[in-house]
């Protein structure tokens, strides 16, 4: 089995970006999704379930999970000596590294994605996004570092803690995912150059919200749900509750992951720069595409750093169906 490291000096000459900084910066993740890991296999006996009694500054009760997940991704990511900062869901401002100022990179994260799941045993995971820096190395990163659009990204990808802990990355040149072995202390590839499925029969989205979802999703939810053999309608419905879980299934085995604006998100639950984003470059790296029902979220120009949008990823012809029905369907008021 070739191990992640063993990978990326292999493929050296392909990445545009693999320098051995990349190595480090991915490396860094991974010393940071071990250590999750492990303290999630354990997590019913040391204190790191429940809600930590704070709320981020989305107003978004943190679980302990989340701080700890946090601390430990920070704390591996300045230790590689080249990230000048990072974003994170967990932080209100971006957070610079002192000591760390040459950095040339930045990384923008979502320490535990699907925190509604920890506390139940159900899959989560790490999504982490990698920009060279647009300040001058040597001074402390700016906010402009952060608010690059997403095709800027040097890299990105997820780490989900489900029946395995898998590692999925890229940087421009394929999809490759990395399961972890314990025993070993290694992540070893496990899928090269993973694309979707030509087709997907899948839809993933939170039903329960549907009275507040814009027309051209009930219509799309409704299209569906249609008996029709010939496109092998009615698809199935699949919803985990945790992005990045919902996306690796879709991954995998074909499918839409859809998050539209709803009556408690008029905006769309999911932030654009650590969780958008980063699904967004793998998505289309995978053959996919990530829309937020107008443009490509890639595209996108942020403006704050926890902004959200609405998300429709997944394969290229499910999300292209979903920009029909929202135009053919405009909604009356803009939420
Ligand atoms: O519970 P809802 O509203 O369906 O939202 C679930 C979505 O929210 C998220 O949990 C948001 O991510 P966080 O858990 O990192 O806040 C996604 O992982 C998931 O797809
Ligand atoms: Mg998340
Ligand atoms: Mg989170």
């Amino acid at each position: 089995m070739k191990t992640l490291g063993e990978f990326i000096v292999e493929k050296q000459h392909d990445f545009p970006h693999a320098t051995g900084e990349l190595t480090a910066l991915i490396s860094a993740i991974k010393l940071g999704a071990k250590i999750i890991h492990r303290d999630i296999n354990k997590a019913g006996l040391v204190d790191i379930l429940g809600a930590s009694g704070v709320e981020n500054v989305q107003g978004e009760q943190q679980m302990k999970l989340d701080l700890f997940a946090n601390e430990k991704l920070k704390a591996a990511l300045k230790a590689r000596g080249i990230v000048a900062g990072i974003a994170s869901e967990e932080e209100d401002e971006f957070v610079i590294f002192e000591g760390v100022e040459h950095g040339k990179y930045v990384v923008l994260m979502d320490p535990l994605d699907g925190s509604s799941n920890i506390d139940v045993n159900v899959s989560v995971g790490t999504i982490f996004s990698i920009y060279h820096r647009v300040s001058p190395p040597g001074t402390p990163v700016t906010e402009a570092d952060f608010m690059q659009p997403g095709h800027k990204q040097v890299a990105a990808g997820y780490v989900v803690y489900g029946s395995s802990t898998m590692m999925v990355y890229t940087t421009g040149v394929g999809v490759h995912a990395f399961t972890y072995d314990p025993s070993l202390g290694v992540f070893c590839l496990s899928h090269e150059r993973m694309t979707f499925p030509e087709k997907g029969y899948t839809y993933s989205i939170n039903e329960g919200n549907y009275i507040r979802f814009p027309q051209g999703v009930k219509k799309y939810l409704k299209f569906c749900q249609e008996e029709d053999i010939a496109t092998k309608r009615p698809y199935t419905s699949r919803y985990i509750g945790s992005l990045v879980a919902d996306f690796h299934r879709n991954l995998l085995k074909g499918g839409i992951y859809l998050y539209p604006s709803t009556a408690s998100h008029p905006k769309g639950k999911l932030r654009l720069l650590y969780e958008c984003n980063p699904m967004a470059f793998l998505a289309e790296q995978a053959g996919g595409k990530a829309s937020d029902g107008k443009q490509r979220i890639l595209d996108i120009q942020p403006e704050t750093l926890h902004q959200r949008c609405p998300f429709f990823c997944g394969n290229d012809a499910m999300v292209d169906d979903v920009e029909r029905f929202l135009r053919e369907f405009p909604d009356d008021h803009q939420g």
